[in-house]
């Protein structure tokens, strides 16, 4: 059976939006691709894709230094949909006209459409429907062969497609990605399955096929390492490995002492016991501990942690009969990063992960989650028998609650937070809001604040919780966590958290604070 997958390409004009375009597409089970609009026309056409997407982007087209491509891209008889910035080029490129416009449109406005045969088929019920604009330019005269098939009040030309059915070039001023366009997504399988002619194929159990059968050409006889912390990244990579050559993987996890409450034994609950998997845990808690004694500096911290996991991973992987591989849980976002359009960005916080071994070890990658969003990394892992605490698994710092400590991590600091933090997940969970939260957690502050409890004076530490929404870790926003849910672990974190008299709450969003606050 071949294994072929229709897809669609992004090209990345480097819009807010253009992850969100692709992941709209694999919600149609149409598998679909960014790359930067840079790319060489024949790196496009090796792709074979059946349909090709120009995302939006903040430039304007007329500027000299504005991104573009070539001319050919749209002259191959493959189907072009461009949006915003996308379809402001297709008119710069075949000699039409954009402008700054005298108003512009951000934000809900309603769609006229006047052409429902094709990409707006079964929309709006043939006359109208909600859109999300974003843009300060606008097409004063579309290119010779195009016409208009929708407007709004302030753009007469909202949407056009090109009039010889056979070139099949669609435009939108607006964004079809975004949730506030209600009816984008039907816009867009209109699109990738009609227009394009798209097989939906693309599904996690399809995925589960094709990767075991590429891990199992990869790898040959050779064994196989993992560094397995839990987490629902590395936990799904390990299985699907697993599933792909069984005992000749072994995991490692290491017990670093920074660990939550339970973790230790639930990694073996899981792994050995239900998946029968190779996992050595090392208990190095006191090894990380007497290397961070009276650190205080988050990035020494950092490091220190990050060389002594490393160094105890490269030991352990020598003993495992050289393993010529190592599985990673690289997502897509991390690899649409490295080759983004946008530049590279600054280091904010040294994250902790093993990508210093392949070099050191001449150790070579598995990546088998390298094409995944992480929603699609939790539907693959429901997929692979694993169970939802695992699956829907809040993230968790590789540093682990060193960075959750203020100040220097001792045995009796590790208590409180280890202690407060079972609270506010038990609590958070309690009310429901686990899975709408992102994250959920205690920061000891190394300051004490005085109380009184029983008619005594006391003197204790402060506890903050922190609680965040957001949608991929890159930006987040306070919770607005109810108020009785921050009643009830404030006063449950002092009654049962001995040494902490006081709770405070984290009220800051990222940017400008980040998540953890370290
Ligand atoms: N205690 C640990 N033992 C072994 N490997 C670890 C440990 N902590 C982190 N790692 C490794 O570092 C990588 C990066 O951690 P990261 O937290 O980003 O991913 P994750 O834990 O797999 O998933 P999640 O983002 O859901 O927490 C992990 O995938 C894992 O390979
Ligand atoms: O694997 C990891 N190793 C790390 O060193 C690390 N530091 C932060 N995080 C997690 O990344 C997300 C963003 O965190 P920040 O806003 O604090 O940078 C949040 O989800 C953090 O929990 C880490 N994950
Ligand atoms: N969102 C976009 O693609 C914007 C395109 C262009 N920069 C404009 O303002 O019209
Ligand atoms: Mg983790």
């Amino acid at each position: 059976m071949e294994l072929w997958h229709d897809r669609i390409l992004v090209l990345d004009f480097g819009s807010q939006y253009t992850q969100l375009i692709a992941r709209r597409i694999r919600e149609a089970q149409v598998y679909s691709q960014i790359l930067p609009c840079t790319v060489p026309l024949a790196t496009i056409l090796a792709y074979r894709p059946s349909g090709i997407i120009l995302s939006g982007g903040p430039a304007s087209v007329y500027e000299k230094k504005a991104p573009k491509i070539s001319v050919e891209v749209l002259n191959q008889q493959i189907p072009v949909l461009g949006i915003c910035y996308g379809m402001q080029l297709v008119t710069h490129l075949m000699d039409g006209e954009v402008e700054k416009a005298a108003k512009r449109e951000y934000g809900r406005a309603e769609l006229l459409l006047d052409d429902t045969s094709d990409l707006f088929k079964g929309i709006g019920g043939g006359k109208t429907t909600t859109v999300w604009m974003s843009h300060g330019d606008r097409i004063e005269r579309m290119p010779k062969g195009f016409r208009s098939i929708a407007h709004t009040a302030n753009s007469p030309v909202a949407a056009m497609k090109a009039v010889d059915a056979k070139r099949r070039i669609y435009c939108l001023q607006f964004h079809p990605e975004v949730a506030h366009t209600p009816e984008g997504t039907r816009m867009l399988r209109n699109f990738v399955l009609d227009i394009c002619g798209c097989k939906p194929t693309w599904t996690m159990s399809s995925y589960v096929e094709t990767s075991v059968k590429q891990i199992r050409e990869q790898v040959g006889d050779a064994r196989v390492i993992c560094a397995l912390s839990g987490g629902v990244d590395s936990s799904v990579a390990a299985v699907l490995t697993h599933r792909a050559i069984g005992d000749r993987l072994t995991c490692v996890f290491v017990d670093n002492g920074l660990l939550r409450q339970g973790e230790v034994e639930k990694v073996r609950k899981t792994f050995a016991a239900q998946f029968k998997m190779n996992v050595r845990v090392l208990g190095k808690g006191r090894e990380f501990l007497a290397a961070l004694a009276r650190t205080i500096d988050p990035e020494r911290k950092r490091k220190i942690i990050g060389r002594l996991f490393i160094k105890f991973f490269e030991a352990e992987a020598m003993r495992n009969g050289k393993a010529a591989y190592l599985v990673q849980g690289t997502l897509y976002p991390d690899v649409i990063e490295s080759v983004s359009f946008k530049g590279p960005s600054a280091t904010i916080k040294t994250h902790h992960n093993v990508g210093g071994l392949p070099t050191r070890m001449k150790l070579r990658l598995i990546e088998p989650l390298r094409e995944l969003f992480k929603d699609e990394v939790r539907v693959l892992g429901k997929e692979l028998g694993i169970a939802d605490e695992i699956v829907w698994r809040q993230p968790f710092p590789g540093p682990g609650l060193a960075i959750r400590i203020i100040g220097t991590v001792t045995e009796d600091r590790l208590r409180i937070v280890r202690e407060a933090d079972v609270i506010v997940l038990e609590e958070i969970k309690r009310a429901g809001l686990y899975r709408d939260t992102w994250q959920a957690f205690a920061v000891l502050l190394p300051i004490k604040s005085v109380g009184v409890m029983g008619d005594q004076r006391t003197y204790e530490h402060v506890v903050a919780v922190r609680a965040v929404t957001s949608l991929d870790g890159m930006t987040a926003d306070w919770a607005r966590l109810p108020g009785e849910v921050l009643a009830t672990i404030s006063s449950r974190i002092i009654n049962e958290v001995r040494g902490v008299n006081r709770v405070v709450y984290d009220i800051s969003s990222k940017p400008p604070s980040t998540i953890e606050w370290e």
